[in-house]
């Protein structure tokens, strides 16, 4: 009798892998299978495949993105503060072209902290997961995939807090999502198609960020180290670096990298639509 178990579930662990999921999904197609002994090999599989959501970054996936021509197409950048994650982004949108493509900054959905003051605001933990309204962020995908428009908030640095206007945002074929912790939450990393990582080491980040948060978020030299030392470095090592694990391409150097040009490419392959061939 556990021969035969045995069998059924390598077979089945054989299509499972061969139709590009992840261990895991064969482990649930086997657990299925044991479970419901009744169905022929073919049915759980196909069964588990429709409910089951595809890996990311195989060729299978790809294939299906490429067909699925009239829904978004949703592509993560993660990476530490100052990788280079707007200026990737910015590059992408640039070559894709305005119609085909919208971008979102995780930024925009910092929770606002107008009810406290000012000295509190600016010891806040902005690195944690906790201060971002994810869910939000969640829902807006969930509405572009369906083809709806959504009103986006509008995020103040000096201020941590939100800005009275929000930005409206129609949906397009490619939707960029960029942030340092879009991997570190489970149910937004779901809705990710393709996910990017840019990996810049943190001396270069951290010169970055000191250059930009003096000239474009209005700080001190000694509030940006402290910031640094006290919440970003600590929460960087706990949240964003373990995250780089769930992308399908890492881009070393950020801008002008063979990666950086392969996923435009791909992307570029995207909009236009599915080959002549069928593929
Ligand atoms: N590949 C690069 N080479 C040189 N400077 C870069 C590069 N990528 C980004 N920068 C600069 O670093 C700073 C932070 O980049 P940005 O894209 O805003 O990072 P992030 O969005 O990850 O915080 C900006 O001043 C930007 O011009
Ligand atoms: O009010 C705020 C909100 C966020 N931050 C910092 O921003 C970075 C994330 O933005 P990047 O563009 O990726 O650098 C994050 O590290 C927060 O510390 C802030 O300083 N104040």
């Amino acid at each position: 009798m556990w021969r035969q178990r045995l069998a059924r579930a390598a077979a089945l662990a054989a299509s499972t892998t061969a139709a590009g999921l992840g261990i895991a999904h064969v482990l649930h197609a086997v657990l299925h299978a044991d479970e419901h002994p009744s169905e022929s090999t073919d049915a759980t599989l196909l069964s588990f495949k429709r409910s089951a959501p595809q890996r990311t970054g195989t060729e299978a996936h790809w294939d299906q993105l490429l067909h699925d021509v009239d829904r978004p197409v949703v592509v993560g950048i993660a990476g530490g503060t100052g990788s280079g994650k707007t200026t990737v982004a910015c590059a992408i949108a640039q070559r894709i072209g305005a119609e085909s493509l919208v971008h979102i900054s995780h930024d925009s959905y910092y929770r606002p902290l107008n009810h406290l003051p000012m000295q509190v605001r600016a010891r806040t933990n902005f690195d944690h997961p906790d201060a971002l309204e994810t869910s939000l962020l969640v829902e807006h995908l969930r509405q572009l995939k369906s083809g709806a428009p959504v009103s986006i908030p509008m995020y103040d640095f000096a201020t941590h807090s939100r800005c009275p206007s929000t930005t409206v945002v129609h949906p397009a074929r490619i939707i960029l999502v960029e942030g340092i912790l879009i991997y570190a939450n489970e149910e937004l990393r779901d809705m990710l198609d393709i996910k990017i990582f840019v990996d810049t080491d943190s001396d270069v980040r951290f010169i970055r960020r000191l250059k930009r948060d003096i000239s474009e978020r209005g700080r001190e030299v000694g509030a940006v180290i402290g910031q640094y030392l006290d919440t970003v470095r600590p929460m960087h090592n706990q949240f964003v670096e373990p995250s780089k694990r769930y992308a399908d391409v890492i881009i070393p150097t950020g801008l002008n990298s063979v990666a950086l040009e392969m996923v435009i490419a791909r992307l570029q392959h995207l909009c236009a639509g599915p080959a002549k061939s069928g593929r």
